[in-house]
């Protein structure tokens, strides 16, 4: 069976590196067995989540280039959890609380004043049905806690091998709140057995919760209902510090108006924190082929926005024109020299907007800048015909080097100059027959052409 997973962001913000980590370890992995990956939006906390967010977060895995196979959102779902919830109640295995927060906080200090761990002691457990109905008559409303088994509970994880994790030592979590609504717990784990997730992936912030998880997935599954889990490390920033959603930095929208590349994005927010090099990539599918979760490290990893920017200027130096071409095209560079042009100026690139400059040069009317005009007229008069080709360039300066006595920087800056009106720039003997004699000759008599 092709594997299924799900990308699940709670829509509160833009997402950000750390979140695309995610993202793409869980469409490379189904990239290669072609599985099937579902984005899912957590979205049962109305009053953060918002639509707006949920569209940004489409266009930035689009950007990207992963198109889900399904989207769904958990805000419709609700039924499904009230069935789920009503199975449990069923069972024995969701019991009613009705302790205030206060009192809860009163009792964990006084547990870990005798030196006692500050779980939950079910004391909710003991109450009859007088006493319940005697609180709901003064006012007060039920939340509703999982009923957890006190066994260790073993799962062999993708990334961090074999895991345990003891239920003696947890609080039996709460799935309902006081006015109804579900905590992330319950509707994530209907969802994953709703929609068959074969794999959950995500990021060992989630470590701590999946026992409970594992739990609830037999509650409502049967034994072995649960999925293969696979946690891998955090990515934090160069300095150190955690990623959120709500704090926007190092958000996918902000790495996109600085121009850096999709690519780039994404073989750093993947390669980062792995056994392999963080190195430019020509596809999702290179990632996809190279990605092993044995590389993956078990330590949080720092993430280089200056690493990312040279990345970026790597992944555009090896692009192929395939690749460019549509790009290219929307900046309206297209014909017959496109992909000549491609290969004369990528090189160059810092971010893929500087192209309108190189083909402002090629195609366009620029200023020359003339520093040296005796020598730029002898340059100008030993221009050769045309045709021009790749060669012509060193033809020319052989020529003008013996004729000057001119060598190195001398003979060339001046040159460059004049035909470019700038100090650097791509290999002249690429650009020079883009240019073509007839600018050439103009911008050589120090005219705009
Ligand atoms: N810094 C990070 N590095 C790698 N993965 C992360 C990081 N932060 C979150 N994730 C993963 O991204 C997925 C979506 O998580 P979630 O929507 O809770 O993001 P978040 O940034 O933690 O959110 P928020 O700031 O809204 O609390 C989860 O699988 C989570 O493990």
């Amino acid at each position: 069976m092709p594997p299924v997973v799900r990308f699940a962001p709670s829509p509160t913000g833009r997402i950000h590196i750390g979140n695309v980590r995610t993202a793409l370890i869980n469409f490379l992995f189904v990239t290669k067995d072609r599985g099937r990956f579902i984005l899912r939006f957590d979205d049962t906390d109305v009053a953060r989540s918002k639509q707006e967010y949920a569209e940004a977060i489409e266009e930035d895995l689009k950007w990207l280039g992963i198109a889900p196979d399904l989207i769904v959102h958990q805000s419709k779902r609700f039924p499904l959890y009230d069935a789920a919830a009503a199975k449990l109640r069923g069972v024995g295995r969701l019991y009613p609380c009705y302790e205030t927060a206060e009192e809860l906080e009163r009792r964990r200090k006084r547990q870990q004043a005798r030196g006692l761990p500050p779980i939950y002691d079910r004391a909710a457990l003991t109450l009859t049905e007088a006493d319940r109905a005697a609180l709901e008559a003064a006012g007060r409303r039920p939340h509703w806690r999982f009923l957890l088994d006190h066994v260790v509970v073993h799962w062999d994880d993708l990334v961090r091998g074999a895991s345990h994790i003891d239920c003696a030592s947890l609080s039996d979590p709460v799935l309902v709140r006081e006015d109804g609504t579900y905590l992330y717990t319950l509707p994530s784990v209907v969802d994953d057995l709703d929609l068959e997730i074969s794999h959950i992936i995500r990021g060992e912030d989630h470590v701590t919760n999946t026992a409970v998880q594992i739990q609830l997935f037999e509650a409502l599954g049967g034994a072995n209902a649960a999925p293969v889990f696979g946690h891998h490390n955090l990515l934090t920033t160069a300095s150190g510090e955690g990623l959120s959603k709500r704090s926007g930095a190092l958000s996918i929208g902000t790495l996109r108006e600085e121009g850096i590349e999709p690519l780039a994005v994404a073989a750093c927010a993947v390669l980062t924190g792995t056994s392999d090099s963080v190195h430019p990539v020509q596809s999702l599918d290179e990632l996809a082929a190279d990605f092993d979760f044995s590389h993956v490290s078990r330590n949080q990893a720092r993430f280089d926005p200056a690493e990312l920017k040279t990345l970026s200027a790597r992944t555009l130096h090896q692009m192929s024109f395939a690749a460019a071409a549509g790009r290219l095209a929307l900046a309206g560079i297209s014909g017959p020299n496109a992909e000549a042009f491609w290969f004369a100026v990528r090189g160059n690139l810092e971010t893929f907007g500087d192209v309108a400059i190189w083909w402002a040069v090629v195609e366009g009317t620029i200023a020359p800048a003339i520093e040296d005009a005796d020598f730029i007229a002898a340059a100008r008069a030993l221009l050769p015909a045309e045709p021009w080709n790749q060669t012509t360039w060193a033809e020319w300066t052989n020529l003008l080097k013996t004729q000057t006595n001119r060598k190195g920087r001398a003979l060339y800056h001046p040159l460059r100059l004049a035909l470019t009106g700038r100090e650097q720039g791509p290999e002249l003997a690429a650009l020079l027959p883009l240019i073509g004699r007839a600018k050439a000759e103009a911008r050589l008599s120090g005219r705009a052409a």
